[in-house]
Protein backbone atom coordinates (compact mmCIF):
# COMPACT_ATOMS: atom_id res chain seq x y z
CA UNK A 1 0.00 0.00 0.00
CA UNK A 2 0.85 3.57 0.09
CA UNK A 3 2.61 4.06 2.51
CA UNK A 4 1.17 7.10 4.35
CA UNK A 5 4.02 7.89 6.49
CA UNK A 6 6.86 7.70 4.29
CA UNK A 7 8.06 10.99 2.19
CA UNK A 8 6.23 11.47 -1.25
CA UNK A 9 8.51 10.65 -4.08
CA UNK A 10 8.44 13.33 -6.92
CA UNK A 11 9.07 12.34 -10.25
CA UNK A 12 9.96 14.23 -13.86
CA UNK A 13 10.39 12.35 -17.27
CA UNK A 14 12.13 13.69 -20.26
CA UNK A 15 12.99 12.75 -23.29
CA UNK A 16 16.49 13.88 -25.37
CA UNK A 17 15.46 11.66 -28.35
CA UNK A 18 12.93 9.41 -29.93
CA UNK A 19 11.47 6.49 -27.77
CA UNK A 20 12.82 3.24 -29.21
CA UNK A 21 13.30 -0.77 -28.32
CA UNK A 22 10.46 -3.88 -27.06
CA UNK A 23 8.97 -3.85 -23.95
CA UNK A 24 6.86 -6.03 -21.91
CA UNK A 25 3.70 -4.68 -19.71
CA UNK A 26 2.77 -6.33 -16.72
CA UNK A 27 -0.04 -9.20 -16.25
CA UNK A 28 -3.30 -7.25 -16.88
CA UNK A 29 -4.91 -6.44 -13.43
CA UNK A 30 -8.41 -7.35 -13.98
CA UNK A 31 -7.32 -10.76 -14.74
CA UNK A 32 -4.72 -11.07 -12.11
CA UNK A 33 -7.66 -10.12 -9.64
CA UNK A 34 -9.92 -13.06 -10.84
CA UNK A 35 -7.62 -15.47 -11.49
CA UNK A 36 -6.52 -15.49 -7.74
CA UNK A 37 -10.02 -15.15 -6.35
CA UNK A 38 -11.37 -18.00 -8.51
CA UNK A 39 -8.41 -19.98 -7.46
CA UNK A 40 -9.31 -19.74 -3.68
CA UNK A 41 -12.92 -21.03 -4.57
CA UNK A 42 -11.28 -24.04 -6.39
CA UNK A 43 -10.87 -27.14 -4.77
CA UNK A 44 -6.97 -28.28 -5.87
CA UNK A 45 -4.45 -26.28 -6.65
CA UNK A 46 -4.52 -23.57 -9.50
CA UNK A 47 -1.39 -22.53 -11.09
CA UNK A 48 -1.03 -18.63 -12.79
CA UNK A 49 1.74 -17.39 -14.54
CA UNK A 50 2.30 -13.44 -15.35
CA UNK A 51 0.23 -12.31 -12.16
CA UNK A 52 0.58 -8.65 -11.71
CA UNK A 53 2.58 -8.15 -8.62
CA UNK A 54 1.35 -4.75 -7.98
CA UNK A 55 0.15 -3.79 -4.73
CA UNK A 56 -3.73 -3.80 -5.91
CA UNK A 57 -3.10 -7.71 -6.66
CA UNK A 58 -1.03 -8.63 -3.38
CA UNK A 59 -4.54 -6.94 -1.17
CA UNK A 60 -6.46 -9.50 -2.91
CA UNK A 61 -3.58 -12.08 -2.84
CA UNK A 62 -3.50 -10.94 0.94
CA UNK A 63 -7.71 -11.08 1.36
CA UNK A 64 -7.81 -14.35 -0.03
CA UNK A 65 -5.16 -15.82 2.54
CA UNK A 66 -7.31 -14.26 5.58
CA UNK A 67 -10.57 -16.14 4.38
CA UNK A 68 -8.51 -19.51 4.50
CA UNK A 69 -7.01 -20.00 0.83
CA UNK A 70 -3.45 -21.28 0.69
CA UNK A 71 -1.80 -18.15 -1.84
CA UNK A 72 2.08 -18.37 -2.87
CA UNK A 73 4.57 -16.73 -4.96
CA UNK A 74 6.58 -19.53 -6.36
CA UNK A 75 9.10 -17.04 -8.91
CA UNK A 76 8.38 -13.67 -10.56
CA UNK A 77 4.73 -13.93 -11.12
CA UNK A 78 4.48 -17.29 -10.66
CA UNK A 79 1.67 -17.82 -8.27
CA UNK A 80 -0.04 -20.62 -6.60
CA UNK A 81 -3.75 -21.44 -5.39
CA UNK A 82 -5.13 -23.73 -3.28
CA UNK A 83 -8.90 -23.17 -2.69
CA UNK A 84 -10.93 -23.67 0.03
CA UNK A 85 -14.12 -24.30 -2.44
CA UNK A 86 -17.36 -22.86 -3.40
CA UNK A 87 -18.47 -21.56 -0.08
CA UNK A 88 -16.01 -22.30 1.87
CA UNK A 89 -14.62 -19.17 2.83
CA UNK A 90 -13.57 -18.61 6.21
CA UNK A 91 -14.31 -15.67 8.65
CA UNK A 92 -11.10 -12.97 8.48
CA UNK A 93 -9.62 -12.43 11.66
CA UNK A 94 -9.18 -8.82 10.96
CA UNK A 95 -10.21 -5.91 8.58
CA UNK A 96 -9.32 -6.95 4.87
CA UNK A 97 -7.08 -4.33 3.97
CA UNK A 98 -7.67 -3.17 0.49
CA UNK A 99 -5.02 -0.64 0.07
CA UNK A 100 -6.22 1.47 -3.11
CA UNK A 101 -8.01 -1.75 -5.24
CA UNK A 102 -11.64 -0.45 -6.10
CA UNK A 103 -11.73 -4.20 -7.78
CA UNK A 104 -10.55 -6.58 -4.82
CA UNK A 105 -12.91 -4.51 -2.96
CA UNK A 106 -16.00 -4.64 -4.86
CA UNK A 107 -15.66 -8.29 -5.88
CA UNK A 108 -14.66 -9.65 -2.69
CA UNK A 109 -17.95 -8.01 -1.07
CA UNK A 110 -19.46 -10.07 -3.87
CA UNK A 111 -17.55 -13.21 -2.91
CA UNK A 112 -18.63 -12.67 1.17
CA UNK A 113 -22.22 -11.69 0.42
CA UNK A 114 -22.89 -15.54 0.07
CA UNK A 115 -20.65 -17.13 2.83
CA UNK A 116 -21.89 -17.22 5.96
CA UNK A 117 -18.99 -14.94 7.29
CA UNK A 118 -18.71 -11.27 8.01
CA UNK A 119 -15.98 -9.41 7.07
CA UNK A 120 -14.53 -5.64 7.37
CA UNK A 121 -13.02 -3.26 4.56
CA UNK A 122 -11.04 -0.59 4.97
CA UNK A 123 -8.50 0.79 2.77
CA UNK A 124 -6.47 4.23 1.88
CA UNK A 125 -8.61 7.78 1.86
CA UNK A 126 -8.76 7.50 -2.10
CA UNK A 127 -10.61 4.44 -1.91
CA UNK A 128 -12.47 5.76 0.84
CA UNK A 129 -14.10 8.25 -0.58
CA UNK A 130 -15.33 6.08 -3.21
CA UNK A 131 -19.32 4.65 -3.82
CA UNK A 132 -19.69 1.41 -2.70
CA UNK A 133 -23.44 1.72 -2.82
CA UNK A 134 -23.42 0.11 -6.19
CA UNK A 135 -22.27 -2.92 -5.13
CA UNK A 136 -24.27 -2.90 -1.67
CA UNK A 137 -27.59 -2.73 -3.60
CA UNK A 138 -27.52 -5.73 -4.82
CA UNK A 139 -26.04 -7.46 -2.46
CA UNK A 140 -28.33 -6.55 0.15
CA UNK A 141 -31.14 -8.04 -2.69
CA UNK A 142 -29.57 -10.90 -2.25
CA UNK A 143 -29.63 -11.27 1.43
CA UNK A 144 -26.35 -10.18 3.07
CA UNK A 145 -26.49 -7.27 5.39
CA UNK A 146 -24.15 -3.98 5.58
CA UNK A 147 -22.66 -1.64 8.00
CA UNK A 148 -21.04 1.72 5.95
CA UNK A 149 -19.60 5.02 6.70
CA UNK A 150 -21.65 7.63 5.41
CA UNK A 151 -22.56 7.48 1.40
CA UNK A 152 -22.11 3.82 1.65
CA UNK A 153 -18.18 3.87 1.72
CA UNK A 154 -15.35 2.12 3.31
CA UNK A 155 -14.83 1.21 6.35
CA UNK A 156 -17.68 -1.10 5.60
CA UNK A 157 -19.42 -4.45 7.83
CA UNK A 158 -20.79 -7.06 5.06
CA UNK A 159 -22.03 -9.96 6.58
CA UNK A 160 -23.25 -12.23 4.03
CA UNK A 161 -26.06 -14.87 3.47
CA UNK A 162 -26.11 -18.59 3.56
CA UNK A 163 -28.21 -19.53 1.03
CA UNK A 164 -28.52 -15.59 -0.70
CA UNK A 165 -31.16 -15.09 -2.80
CA UNK A 166 -30.87 -15.54 -6.63
CA UNK A 167 -31.37 -12.29 -8.45
CA UNK A 168 -31.90 -10.55 -11.91
CA UNK A 169 -29.88 -7.57 -11.43
CA UNK A 170 -30.30 -4.78 -14.27
CA UNK A 171 -27.28 -2.61 -13.88
CA UNK A 172 -27.91 0.88 -13.34
CA UNK A 173 -24.01 1.57 -14.45
CA UNK A 174 -21.80 0.42 -17.02
CA UNK A 175 -19.72 -1.37 -14.11
CA UNK A 176 -17.60 -4.75 -14.62
CA UNK A 177 -16.83 -4.52 -11.15
CA UNK A 178 -20.40 -4.22 -10.05
CA UNK A 179 -21.56 -7.50 -12.83
CA UNK A 180 -18.25 -9.43 -11.27
CA UNK A 181 -19.94 -8.89 -7.53
CA UNK A 182 -23.42 -10.18 -8.11
CA UNK A 183 -21.92 -12.89 -10.94
CA UNK A 184 -19.79 -13.97 -7.66
CA UNK A 185 -22.40 -13.79 -5.15
CA UNK A 186 -24.13 -15.93 -7.62
CA UNK A 187 -21.93 -18.62 -7.74
CA UNK A 188 -23.09 -19.75 -4.01
CA UNK A 189 -26.28 -18.61 -4.05
CA UNK A 190 -29.05 -21.85 -5.23
CA UNK A 191 -30.74 -20.95 -8.30
CA UNK A 192 -29.79 -18.73 -11.29
CA UNK A 193 -28.47 -15.40 -10.60
CA UNK A 194 -28.50 -12.81 -13.81
CA UNK A 195 -27.35 -9.71 -14.57
CA UNK A 196 -28.29 -7.73 -17.46
CA UNK A 197 -26.03 -4.69 -18.71
CA UNK A 198 -27.13 -2.53 -20.95
CA UNK A 199 -23.51 -1.85 -22.62
CA UNK A 200 -20.88 -4.34 -22.62
CA UNK A 201 -18.34 -4.08 -20.45
CA UNK A 202 -15.28 -6.37 -19.78
CA UNK A 203 -15.63 -9.91 -20.10
CA UNK A 204 -13.27 -11.61 -17.82
CA UNK A 205 -15.49 -12.83 -15.18
CA UNK A 206 -17.50 -14.51 -17.29
CA UNK A 207 -14.63 -16.33 -19.44
CA UNK A 208 -12.46 -17.14 -16.42
CA UNK A 209 -15.74 -18.77 -14.68
CA UNK A 210 -16.75 -20.64 -17.97
CA UNK A 211 -12.64 -22.12 -18.00
CA UNK A 212 -13.31 -22.81 -14.45
CA UNK A 213 -16.11 -25.01 -15.04
CA UNK A 214 -19.07 -22.73 -13.90
CA UNK A 215 -22.17 -22.58 -15.85
CA UNK A 216 -22.08 -19.16 -17.17
CA UNK A 217 -24.63 -18.11 -20.22
CA UNK A 218 -25.15 -15.52 -21.76
CA UNK A 219 -27.59 -14.06 -24.12
CA UNK A 220 -28.71 -10.96 -26.09
CA UNK A 221 -32.23 -9.52 -25.47
CA UNK A 222 -33.94 -6.48 -25.91
CA UNK A 223 -32.38 -4.90 -22.79
CA UNK A 224 -28.97 -6.16 -23.59
CA UNK A 225 -26.48 -8.70 -22.79
CA UNK A 226 -28.09 -11.11 -20.02
CA UNK A 227 -25.22 -12.79 -17.76
CA UNK A 228 -26.85 -15.95 -15.81
CA UNK A 229 -24.44 -17.87 -13.65
CA UNK A 230 -26.32 -21.38 -12.14
CA UNK A 231 -25.16 -21.62 -8.38
CA UNK A 232 -23.64 -23.89 -5.68
CA UNK A 233 -21.38 -24.23 -8.23
CA UNK A 234 -17.85 -26.05 -8.20
CA UNK A 235 -14.53 -24.80 -9.47
CA UNK A 236 -12.27 -27.41 -10.97
CA UNK A 237 -8.69 -25.40 -10.67
CA UNK A 238 -7.06 -23.84 -13.71
CA UNK A 239 -3.45 -23.04 -14.87
CA UNK A 240 -3.76 -19.63 -16.28
CA UNK A 241 -1.45 -17.17 -18.24
CA UNK A 242 -2.23 -13.89 -17.41
CA UNK A 243 -2.19 -11.34 -20.72
CA UNK A 244 -0.36 -7.92 -20.85
CA UNK A 245 -2.66 -5.23 -19.28
CA UNK A 246 -3.54 -2.71 -22.11
CA UNK A 247 -4.48 -0.47 -19.83
CA UNK A 248 -0.47 -0.19 -18.82
CA UNK A 249 0.19 -0.73 -22.33
CA UNK A 250 -1.58 2.78 -22.65
CA UNK A 251 1.81 4.72 -21.31
CA UNK A 252 4.33 3.45 -23.16
CA UNK A 253 2.09 3.39 -26.66
CA UNK A 254 1.29 6.98 -26.13
CA UNK A 255 4.24 7.83 -25.36
CA UNK A 256 5.96 6.30 -28.35
CA UNK A 257 3.22 8.31 -30.47
CA UNK A 258 3.86 11.95 -29.15
CA UNK A 259 7.68 12.19 -28.88
CA UNK A 260 8.78 12.58 -32.60
CA UNK A 261 10.76 9.90 -34.17
CA UNK A 262 10.01 7.19 -31.79
CA UNK A 263 9.53 3.46 -33.12
CA UNK A 264 8.74 0.88 -30.06
CA UNK A 265 6.85 -2.30 -29.79
CA UNK A 266 4.70 -3.23 -27.01
CA UNK A 267 4.89 -7.33 -26.35
CA UNK A 268 1.93 -9.50 -24.89
CA UNK A 269 -0.66 -6.83 -24.98
CA UNK A 270 -4.54 -8.31 -24.34
CA UNK A 271 -6.66 -7.06 -26.84
CA UNK A 272 -10.09 -8.53 -25.50
CA UNK A 273 -12.78 -6.64 -27.80
CA UNK A 274 -14.22 -5.37 -24.02
CA UNK A 275 -10.63 -3.59 -23.50
CA UNK A 276 -9.41 -2.24 -27.12
CA UNK A 277 -10.91 0.94 -27.56
CA UNK A 278 -8.00 3.27 -26.96
CA UNK A 279 -5.81 0.98 -29.85
CA UNK A 280 -9.19 2.06 -32.04
CA UNK A 281 -9.93 5.25 -31.14
CA UNK A 282 -6.03 5.92 -31.74
CA UNK A 283 -6.11 4.58 -34.76
CA UNK A 284 -9.45 6.84 -35.77
CA UNK A 285 -6.78 9.89 -35.04
CA UNK A 286 -4.35 8.77 -37.37
CA UNK A 287 -2.09 7.24 -34.99
CA UNK A 288 0.37 4.78 -36.56
CA UNK A 289 -0.55 1.57 -34.67
CA UNK A 290 0.42 -2.62 -36.37
CA UNK A 291 -0.81 -5.37 -34.23
CA UNK A 292 1.80 -8.12 -35.11
CA UNK A 293 1.32 -11.61 -33.92
CA UNK A 294 -1.94 -12.63 -33.29
CA UNK A 295 -2.61 -14.61 -30.74
CA UNK A 296 -4.79 -16.70 -27.91
CA UNK A 297 -3.23 -16.34 -24.29
CA UNK A 298 -5.19 -18.11 -21.62
CA UNK A 299 -8.18 -17.78 -23.61
CA UNK A 300 -7.43 -13.84 -24.08
CA UNK A 301 -7.19 -11.96 -27.94
CA UNK A 302 -3.45 -10.77 -27.67
CA UNK A 303 -1.02 -8.80 -30.31
CA UNK A 304 1.98 -7.01 -29.98
CA UNK A 305 1.74 -3.38 -30.73
CA UNK A 306 4.33 -2.01 -33.24
CA UNK A 307 4.18 2.23 -32.87
CA UNK A 308 5.54 4.63 -34.85
CA UNK A 309 4.95 8.81 -33.65
CA UNK A 310 3.59 10.57 -36.20
CA UNK A 311 0.70 13.31 -36.67
CA UNK A 312 -2.63 12.63 -34.73
CA UNK A 313 -6.01 14.70 -35.84
CA UNK A 314 -8.79 15.29 -32.98
CA UNK A 315 -11.78 13.73 -33.29
CA UNK A 316 -15.08 13.25 -31.20
CA UNK A 317 -14.76 9.71 -29.74
CA UNK A 318 -17.97 8.07 -29.48
CA UNK A 319 -19.13 8.16 -26.43
CA UNK A 320 -20.29 3.95 -26.56
CA UNK A 321 -16.34 2.87 -26.61
CA UNK A 322 -16.34 4.20 -22.67
CA UNK A 323 -16.41 0.73 -21.05
CA UNK A 324 -14.36 -0.48 -23.42
CA UNK A 325 -10.81 2.08 -22.32
CA UNK A 326 -12.20 3.42 -19.28
CA UNK A 327 -8.95 3.30 -17.40
CA UNK A 328 -6.94 4.55 -20.65
CA UNK A 329 -8.65 8.09 -20.99
CA UNK A 330 -6.07 10.20 -18.76
CA UNK A 331 -3.27 8.54 -21.83
CA UNK A 332 -6.27 9.54 -24.35
CA UNK A 333 -6.03 12.88 -23.10
CA UNK A 334 -2.58 13.78 -23.42
CA UNK A 335 -2.61 11.93 -27.00
CA UNK A 336 -4.81 14.25 -27.62
CA UNK A 337 -3.12 17.49 -26.41
CA UNK A 338 -0.50 16.84 -29.66
CA UNK A 339 -2.91 16.25 -32.16
CA UNK A 340 -4.36 18.65 -34.58
CA UNK A 341 -7.86 20.38 -33.61
CA UNK A 342 -10.18 19.75 -30.53
CA UNK A 343 -10.59 16.41 -29.07
CA UNK A 344 -14.02 15.82 -27.98
CA UNK A 345 -14.64 12.91 -25.19
CA UNK A 346 -17.91 11.94 -23.54
CA UNK A 347 -19.94 9.67 -21.63
CA UNK A 348 -17.10 9.58 -19.18
CA UNK A 349 -18.95 10.07 -15.71
CA UNK A 350 -17.14 6.82 -13.97
CA UNK A 351 -14.36 8.91 -14.15
CA UNK A 352 -15.19 10.99 -11.41
CA UNK A 353 -15.35 8.01 -8.89
CA UNK A 354 -12.32 6.28 -9.74
CA UNK A 355 -9.26 6.52 -7.45
CA UNK A 356 -9.61 10.46 -8.41
CA UNK A 357 -12.10 12.65 -9.95
CA UNK A 358 -10.12 11.28 -13.07
CA UNK A 359 -12.16 14.92 -15.20
CA UNK A 360 -11.10 16.97 -13.08
CA UNK A 361 -7.57 16.18 -11.67
CA UNK A 362 -6.96 15.91 -15.57
CA UNK A 363 -8.01 18.89 -16.49
CA UNK A 364 -6.15 20.74 -13.95
CA UNK A 365 -2.98 19.42 -14.41
CA UNK A 366 -3.44 19.98 -18.55
CA UNK A 367 -4.42 23.49 -17.56
CA UNK A 368 -1.32 24.10 -15.71
CA UNK A 369 0.79 22.86 -18.12
CA UNK A 370 -0.45 25.04 -20.75
CA UNK A 371 -2.88 22.94 -22.87
CA UNK A 372 -6.32 24.44 -23.73
CA UNK A 373 -8.95 22.36 -21.98
CA UNK A 374 -12.87 22.20 -21.10
CA UNK A 375 -14.27 20.33 -18.78
CA UNK A 376 -17.47 19.26 -19.10
CA UNK A 377 -20.18 17.30 -16.36
CA UNK A 378 -19.38 14.06 -18.16
CA UNK A 379 -16.09 14.51 -20.13
CA UNK A 380 -13.22 17.12 -21.45
CA UNK A 381 -12.74 18.98 -24.61
CA UNK A 382 -8.99 19.12 -25.35
CA UNK A 383 -7.47 21.77 -27.75
CA UNK A 384 -4.70 19.64 -29.99
CA UNK A 385 -1.18 21.94 -30.19
CA UNK A 386 -0.23 19.71 -33.28
CA UNK A 387 2.79 18.83 -33.02
CA UNK A 388 4.10 21.26 -30.82
CA UNK A 389 5.94 20.61 -27.40
CA UNK A 390 3.40 22.28 -24.20
CA UNK A 391 5.05 24.42 -22.02
CA UNK A 392 4.93 22.46 -18.78
CA UNK A 393 6.85 23.76 -16.40
CA UNK A 394 4.28 22.98 -13.70
CA UNK A 395 3.95 20.71 -10.63
CA UNK A 396 0.71 18.43 -10.85
CA UNK A 397 -0.71 16.65 -8.21
CA UNK A 398 -1.31 12.67 -8.85
CA UNK A 399 -3.90 12.68 -5.32
CA UNK A 400 -3.42 9.08 -4.66
CA UNK A 401 -4.25 8.22 -8.46
CA UNK A 402 -1.64 5.79 -10.63
CA UNK A 403 -2.83 6.89 -13.96
CA UNK A 404 -2.61 10.23 -12.65
CA UNK A 405 1.05 9.88 -11.87
CA UNK A 406 1.76 7.62 -15.32
CA UNK A 407 -0.25 10.37 -17.92
CA UNK A 408 2.05 13.13 -16.35
CA UNK A 409 5.03 11.44 -16.76
CA UNK A 410 4.33 10.71 -19.62
CA UNK A 411 3.38 14.67 -20.67
CA UNK A 412 6.75 15.47 -19.58
CA UNK A 413 8.45 13.58 -22.39
CA UNK A 414 6.98 16.14 -25.29
CA UNK A 415 7.15 19.15 -22.26
CA UNK A 416 9.60 22.37 -23.22
CA UNK A 417 9.88 23.08 -18.97
CA UNK A 418 10.13 19.95 -17.21
CA UNK A 419 6.17 18.56 -15.78
CA UNK A 420 6.50 17.46 -11.82
CA UNK A 421 4.28 14.75 -10.62
CA UNK A 422 4.58 15.67 -6.50
CA UNK A 423 4.04 11.78 -5.70
CA UNK A 424 4.95 8.97 -8.00
CA UNK A 425 4.09 6.35 -5.05
CA UNK A 426 0.82 5.54 -6.49
CA UNK A 427 2.41 3.85 -9.46
CA UNK A 428 3.27 0.59 -8.03
CA UNK A 429 -1.04 -0.10 -7.42
CA UNK A 430 -0.32 -1.29 -11.27
CA UNK A 431 2.55 -0.97 -12.87
CA UNK A 432 5.75 -0.73 -10.31
CA UNK A 433 8.11 -1.54 -13.23
CA UNK A 434 6.61 1.59 -15.11
CA UNK A 435 9.77 3.83 -14.62
CA UNK A 436 12.21 1.21 -15.52
CA UNK A 437 10.53 0.54 -18.50
CA UNK A 438 10.19 3.47 -19.77
CA UNK A 439 14.05 4.19 -18.96
CA UNK A 440 14.68 1.20 -21.06
CA UNK A 441 12.54 2.99 -24.30
CA UNK A 442 15.21 6.14 -23.84
CA UNK A 443 13.03 8.34 -20.95
CA UNK A 444 15.04 10.36 -18.55
CA UNK A 445 13.78 10.11 -14.78
O1 LIG B 1 -13.65 -5.22 -13.28
C1 LIG B 1 -12.51 -4.73 -13.30
O2 LIG B 1 -11.48 -5.41 -13.15
C2 LIG B 1 -12.39 -3.27 -13.49
C3 LIG B 1 -13.47 -2.55 -13.95
C4 LIG B 1 -13.44 -1.09 -14.16
O3 LIG B 1 -14.13 -0.48 -13.09
P1 LIG B 1 -15.74 -0.28 -13.08
O4 LIG B 1 -16.38 -1.60 -13.00
O5 LIG B 1 -16.00 0.53 -11.84
O6 LIG B 1 -16.06 0.46 -14.34
C5 LIG B 1 -12.04 -0.53 -14.20
O7 LIG B 1 -12.07 0.87 -14.08
C6 LIG B 1 -11.17 -1.13 -13.13
O8 LIG B 1 -9.85 -0.63 -13.24
C7 LIG B 1 -11.09 -2.63 -13.24
C1 LIG C 1 -10.05 2.26 -11.59
C2 LIG C 1 -9.00 1.49 -11.43
O1 LIG C 1 -8.87 0.45 -10.53
P1 LIG C 1 -9.76 0.05 -9.27
O2 LIG C 1 -11.19 0.42 -9.55
O3 LIG C 1 -9.54 -1.39 -9.09
O4 LIG C 1 -9.20 0.82 -8.09
C3 LIG C 1 -7.82 1.62 -12.31
O5 LIG C 1 -6.94 0.76 -12.24
O6 LIG C 1 -7.71 2.57 -13.10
Amino acid sequence: MTDAAAEPLALSLTAAGPLSGTVTVPGDKSISHRALMFGALAVGETRIEGLLEGEDVLATAAALRAMGADVTRAGAGSWRVHGVGVGGLLQPRTALDMGNSGTSTRLLMGLVAAHPITATFIGDPSLSKRPMGRVVEPLSRMGASFAAAPGNRLPLTLTGACPAVPIRYELPVASAQVKSAVLLAGLNTPGRTSVVERVPTRDHSERMLRGFGATVEVEESAEGRVITITGEAELRPQTITVPGDPSSAAFPLVAALIVPGSRVTIANVGLNPTRDGLVRVLRDMGADILLADERIVGGEPVADLMVTAGPLRGIEVPPEVAPSMIDEYPALFIAATFAEGKTVMRGLEELRVKESDRIAVMAAGLAACGVGVEELPDGLIVHGRGGEAVPGGATVASHLDHRIAMSFAVLGLRAAAPVVVDDARPIATSFPDFLPLMRRLGARV
